[in-house]
């Protein structure tokens, strides 16, 4: 069993490593400062160093806190956590402290309209998890952490939609539904649905779509859940652990030379612009449901060099793909969400319009299995790990942080879809099951990133 003078010792190896390589390229230290850079360098052996502290500090702490404070504290504080960011977001405290100045409490309580009282309360635990920090008794300032949010609608959305719709409609609800309906992994047997009439249940997608009563960035009425759930995406989709930018290493999209990407269920576009900036030889087609307000949306957002090049076609993706042929065919966690038969539909629907001489399938989602990065001179799948570029094949790596994440991300469709996670094998065996000459070429995971691509092609 490991003690705590290990972990420490193991806490200074991993952090050498890091300050290592930011004084070696005079690069500045992360603090909580509000200027402090927001993330590590993405060099493979720093993001290794880093999951690895992340593990060994979280371990540390868990046995400081000890056996006898772990589960007081943990169930009194956890939940006041999450409460107190709804606070911080619903009346955006952090755009109503300015940057670079602390604000008297008192300003800020009639900036936001929350009494002064409460307001310190509240900021009071705000400060134990880093987020804004008090320079001076009776003033508020930003933090490293809190500064992130400002004038950022994406990361209110994260918050608001974990908070106000997830935690109290699905996840609060999920040990109910399980005793209600056990394993199941019919999309209607969640939360919102344990107390509706037969007929009357309504899949996740129907409720982020039907509610008219709000408006979210742009959208007024009908379909403001649903832009909100988008902005998560986006949101969850530029940060660290799932970078979209991941996608430029995992794959080789020059050796397409000029081609056509189909994006299915391709959202506002992101990642489809993300590789089209990097590659002005590919044009997109980004599919996504028909939605009233959808198209002007999509191109409002689109940066304005890559009109043309990246479009958008309504299209749902259960039926006929309209693009036939085209060289690649991707989806990024777009199956995770289907259960096994309605995610064979989909793979047909793609492999009736593949050309199996030239098109390909990219799929970009969850390996259970996928593990966190494993050592430096690894040799997985018969393959050397490519410690410069920090990728490697998924499937085999020891559990860590991004494991954890990864669960998580399974209870998010578990408690929203009844969706799950698959391991590599399972995701073999379902694009077999859609037909059989399904092979998969590779399965590329990058080191300190969440998903991995796994790139199909149809052999005889
Ligand atoms: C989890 S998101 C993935 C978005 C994007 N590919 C990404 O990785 O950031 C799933 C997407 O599928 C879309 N979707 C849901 N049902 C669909 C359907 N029947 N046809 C096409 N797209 C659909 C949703 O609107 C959503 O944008």
């Amino acid at each position: 069993m490991v003690t705590l003078a290990e972990l420490a010792s193991d806490i200074q190896s991993h952090v050498k490593v890091i300050d290592s390589y930011l004084t070696e390229h005079d690069l500045p230290q992360p603090t909580f400062a509000p200027d402090s850079p927001r993330e590590l360098p993405l060099d493979a052996s720093v993001q290794r160093a880093r999951m690895l502290l992340i593990e060994t500090a979280m371990a540390l702490s868990n046995l400081a806190i000890g056996a006898a404070d772990n589960l007081r504290w943990h169930c009194m504080n956890n939940k006041f956590d999450d409460m107190t960011l709804h606070f911080l977001a619903r009346y955006n405290i952090f755009d109503a402290v300015p940057r670079d100045e602390p604000i008297s409490y008192a300003d800020l309580s009639k900036k936001v309209g929350l009494a002064e009282h409460r307001l310190r309360r509240i900021m009071s635990m705000a400060y134990t998890q880093h987020y804004f920090c008090t320079p001076k008794p009776g003033y508020v300032a930003h933090t490293s952490n809190s500064a992130m949010a400002i004038g950022d609608p994406l990361a209110l959305a994260w918050i608001l939609h974990n908070i106000e719709e997830v935690q109290p409609w699905y996840s609060n609800k999920l040990v109910d539904a399980t005793m209600k309906w056990g394993d199941s992994v019919d999309p209607k047997h969640t939360g919102p649905n344990l107390n509706a009439k037969p007929g009357e249940e309504r899949l996740f997608y129907e409720i982020m779509e039907e509610d008219d009563q709000g408006e979210w960035n742009g959208v007024k009425g009908k379909g403001f859940r649903l832009w909100r759930l988008y902005d998560t995406d986006k949101f969850f989709g530029t940060g660290g652990a799932i970078k979209g930018t991941k996608l430029l290493q995992a794959f080789d999209w020059g050796k397409l030379g000029k081609a056509t990407v189909v994006d299915i269920g391709g959202i506002t576009g992101l990642l489809s612009s993300t590789v089209a900036l990097a590659h002005p030889d590919l044009t997109f087609i980004v599919q996504e449901k028909n939605q009233p307000w959808y198209e002007k949306q999509f191109y409002e957002q689109l940066p304005p060099q890559l009109k043309g090049r990246v479009s958008y076609m309504p299209h749902d993706k259960y039926a006929e793909q309209p693009v036939k042929g085209a060289d690649v065919y991707f989806m990024s966690t777009v199956l995770h969400k289907e259960p096994d038969e309605k995610a064979i539909t989909i793979l047909r629907r793609c492999v009736e319009a593949m050309d199996p001489k030239k098109s390909r399938l990219l799929t970009r989602d969850i390996v259970m299995d996928g593990g966190d990065p494993p050592p430096e001179d690894a040799v997985v799948n018969g393959r050397a790990i490519n410690s410069k570029e920090g990728s490697y094949e998924a499937g085999l790596g020891p559990t860590g942080v991004i494991t954890r994440l990864n669960i998580g991300i399974d209870f998010q469709v578990l408690a929203v879809v009844n969706g799950f996670e698959r391991t590599r094998a399972e995701w073999i065996t379902l694009f077999k099951k859609a037909d059989p000459r399904f092979v998969l070429k590779a399965c590329i995971q990058t080191v300190g990133n969440c998903a991995a691509l796994m790139e199909w092609v149809l052999e005889e």
